[in-house]
């Protein structure tokens, strides 16, 4: 089937077919495959290096890819750089994070509102930062802050807010509870929900399984570059266990 050149009706939202992605001459991913349908939240799991974080940045551009597909909504962006694929629709919130530490929440979130999706229908929900400060109250306090005065937790907070006031369509989440303390891993678990409850597509990156299983309806396996195994959630600790990573998701 050929790749449709306009965005279609029917289409998933993402549709990866054939995936290879390479840092310099070393290639990291082998030929994955995988779907985000409209509205739905997917986990990507795989044990540390594993390549789930390149498989997030193949898909926007930030590491070099080829695809037999590579399809938002129906319409092909692989040969799209990163600034166009956002305009798109597609949110992106990087496993270290990327808050502009000199900047303050204020700022960092008027910058994902300028970075984000350009036109009517690429976009997902509109977000304003009452809306974002509703979603996360921990920054309601704290927007005069410059960003390299918060914790871990806020930035990370601040992270997806972000990328929310670009009015994502998809929303891509590298390892949202790396790092941060049990309490808001919870606190996140309730935005996501709140998220995917809004009609946003979701693709997680994950090791943590409470999280995981709280909101992605499906996952996919990735061992050294390749898909070892998807299906339903309930069917992913067997599956880890198998490809003995139980424990580490
Ligand atoms: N910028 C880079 N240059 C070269 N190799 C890299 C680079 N970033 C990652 N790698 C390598 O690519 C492989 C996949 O890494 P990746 O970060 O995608 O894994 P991951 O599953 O996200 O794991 P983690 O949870 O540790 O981030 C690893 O072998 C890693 O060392």
């Amino acid at each position: 089937m050929t790749a449709s050149p306009v965005p279609t009706a029917m289409a998933p939202m993402l549709e990866i077919d054939g995936l290879d992605a390479w840092y310099g001459e070393a290639q990291i991913l082998f030929g994955l495959s995988l779907t985000v349908g409209r509205g739905e939240a997917v986990a990507l799991v795989g044990r540390n290096g594993a390549g789930k974080s390149t498989t997030l940045k193949a898909i926007i551009g930030l590491a070099r890819r080829r695809a037999r597909r590579l399809a938002l909504r129906g319409a092909d962006i692989a040969a799209l750089p990163t600034h166009a694929i956002a305009r798109l629709g597609v949110g992106y919130v990087p496993e270290d994070r990327r808050i502009f530490t000199e900047l303050t929440v204020a700022e960092n979130l008027d910058l994902g509102r300028r970075t984000g999706a350009s036109d009517a229908a690429s976009r997902g929900p509109r977000w304003s930062v009452e809306d974002v400060v509703a979603l996360f109250p921990n920054l309601g306090g704290m927007l005069d802050r410059p960003g390299g005065q918060m914790s871990g937790g806020e930035q990370q907070m601040l992270s997806v807010a972000r990328a929310l006031m670009g009015d994502p369509a998809l929303l891509l989440l590298d390892e949202p509870s790396e790092g941060v303390a049990p309490i808001v891993v919870e606190q996140m678990i309730d935005a996501l929900l709140r998220l995917k409850a809004s009609g946003l597509s979701l693709l997680i990156s994950e090791q943590n399984s409470a999280l995981c299983e709280a909101i992605c309806e499906r996952a996919y396996l990735i061992e050294q570059g390749e898909l070892r195994w998807q299906g339903a959630m309930d069917g992913l600790a067997a599956a880890s266990e198998t490809a003995g990573i139980f424990g580490k998701i």
